[in-house]
């Protein structure tokens, strides 16, 4: 009996790939209902600009980072790596339209002792203040929260919450401190400030030796920040759903969609939308935890409702193109602070992060995430989003002219919210899996991480296991 796969983006790919590199004789059926692999990572080529729709740029740092780099090796893209290195304005220059302006935030020491908009002081003495606010025993609570007890209201609304919607699109008030500040919450609960533990870590932690392939040393040594490949990142997945398409022992069974699961033990009975049911030995989802949800909630309601916890926001990512020059200061691009209650979430300056020969500038605005619901509707024509976009880059930007070329993408729940009680949630689900003995792997952004490099090295994990 084979074992199968449910999905077919970037996990479900990641998940095939190493089960495949691990044991190339080894049986997968890998099912995906749509007509393409790759998931929500597309990349369309426009002129010789590409058009992201999702994530455009990996961090070659940390062992997930390095973990991608051993991957884009393994498949012969060591080539198409396109670095943005960190002394370039895109690295450097990261901004905030805070107040009806956009401002620069610190991107250096000395930016720590001067004041600068919109801060009310110096960034040094909300630093301070962690070191002098009494310690405060917590299990879990949300990054705003935290961030505002250690550092103050400002650093709370001005840096995390807009960083917030940058990683996950989502609110601070509700997204655990774990989420990507789990060390950070660890260093207040043992040594009673973060920078307290930030010390002890510097002077007495031994660091984990990380594992680097020539690819991470080379990102090391040419002081990448983030970089991407020619042709977008869609040209990992497509080079990955080359790589495993050579296996004759995986059967792909595209627009074919799971209508149910029924686990016995030691097998698992799939029923598809066309009426036939497959027997497996294990099955690995890589869906969507709400996807999963529906598919065993006759079976097992409770783990249906477990995973129904996790909660997804929808994200329009509208790419636009222009003749003119409207970029007026180089960078990364700027994130909005929710506090500025207005319906983007930021820019990215595409151009400015990988220039074109055409010299056209290329941005992208975001939208919606936590606050979908309150300015968008998912009955919105591609026209009434558009028309938002452009109002909006008028305001922030003084934009005056009509894009030459754009195009409107609207990802429907695309992002997961780890909210405050993620990793409990999570460690619940694992737990029921295990205690009632279900042939099932869960991988993919739902639970581990919800970043490209977060997604590739927890699926190779989480197939590690399987027997
Ligand atoms: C669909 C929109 C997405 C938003 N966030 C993500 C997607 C796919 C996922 C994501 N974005 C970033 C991270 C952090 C870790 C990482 O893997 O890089 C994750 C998990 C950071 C990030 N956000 C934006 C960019 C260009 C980057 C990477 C580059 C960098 O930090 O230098 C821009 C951005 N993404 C979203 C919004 C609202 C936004 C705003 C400008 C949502």
């Amino acid at each position: 009996m084979s074992k199968v796969i449910l999905g077919g983006g970037l996990s479900g790919l990641s998940a095939a790939y190493y089960l495949l590199r691990k044991n190339p004789a080894s049986c997968l059926t890998l099912i995906e209902s749509s007509n393409r692999l790759g998931g929500w990572i597309k990349s369309n080529q426009i002129e010789d600009v590409i058009f992201e729709e999702a994530a455009r740029t990996l961090r070659p740092r940390g062992e997930p980072g390095i973990n991608t780099l051993e991957l884009i090796d393994e498949l012969g893209l060591s080539n198409k790596v396109n670095p943005i290195t960190l002394d370039s304005p895109a690295a450097r220059n990261r901004m905030i339209y805070a107040n009806g302006q956009l401002v620069s935030l610190p991107s250096g020491i000395k930016d720590l002792f001067v004041r600068n908009p919109p801060f009310s002081k110096p960034l040094i003495r909300h630093f301070i203040k962690d070191l002098v606010t009494a310690r405060e025993v917590n299990k879990d609570e949300s990054i705003y929260s935290f961030t505002k007890r250690r550092f103050g209201e400002e650093v709370a609304d001005y840096l995390i919450s807009p960083l917030i919607c940058g990683i996950c699109a989502g609110d601070a008030k509700e997204i655990s401190v774990n989420f990507i500040m789990k060390d950070l919450f660890e260093y207040e609960q043992k040594y009673g400030s973060i920078g307290r533990g930030m010390m002890y870590a510097l002077l007495f932690k031994k660091k984990n030796a990380l594992n680097h392939n020539a690819l991470s040393l080379r990102a090391r040594n040419e002081k990448w920040s983030v970089y991407s490949l020619n042709g977008g990142l869609e040209t990992l997945t497509k080079t990955l759903s080359d790589k495993i398409r050579q296996h004759k022992t995986l059967e792909l069974k595209m627009n074919s969609q799971c209508k149910e699961i029924k686990f016995g033990n030691p097998s698992a009975s799939i029923t598809l939308d066309n009426g036939s049911i497959q027997n497996h030995e294990h099955v690995i989802s890589s869906i969507p935890s709400y996807q999963l949800s529906n598919l065993i909630k006759n079976s097992h309601p409770e783990l249906s409702s477990l995973l129904n916890n996790i909660k997804y926001v929808s994200v329009c990512v509208i790419n636009l193109m222009f003749d003119e020059n409207i970029i007026k200061k180089d960078g990364f691009g700027f994130l909005v602070p929710p506090k500025e209650k207005i319906p983007i979430l930021g820019v990215i300056f595409d151009s400015c992060c990988f220039p074109n020969k055409t010299n056209k500038n290329v941005v992208t605005v975001m939208m919606g995430g936590k606050w979908f619901e309150e300015y968008f509707s998912h009955e919105m024509t591609e026209e009434e989003l558009l028309t938002v976009a452009t109002k909006y880059l008028k305001l922030t930007m003084n934009v005056k002219k009509d894009p030459v070329a754009y195009k409107v993408n609207l990802l429907k729940d695309c992002i997961p919210q780890y909210k405050v009680g993620h990793n409990e949630n999570v460690h619940k689900i694992e737990d029921y899996i295990k205690k009632n003995n279900i042939p099932l792997t869960i991988c993919g952004c739902s639970y581990y991480g919800v970043g490209v490099n977060d997604v590739i090295l927890s699926t190779r994990n989480m197939v590690q296991k399987i027997q």
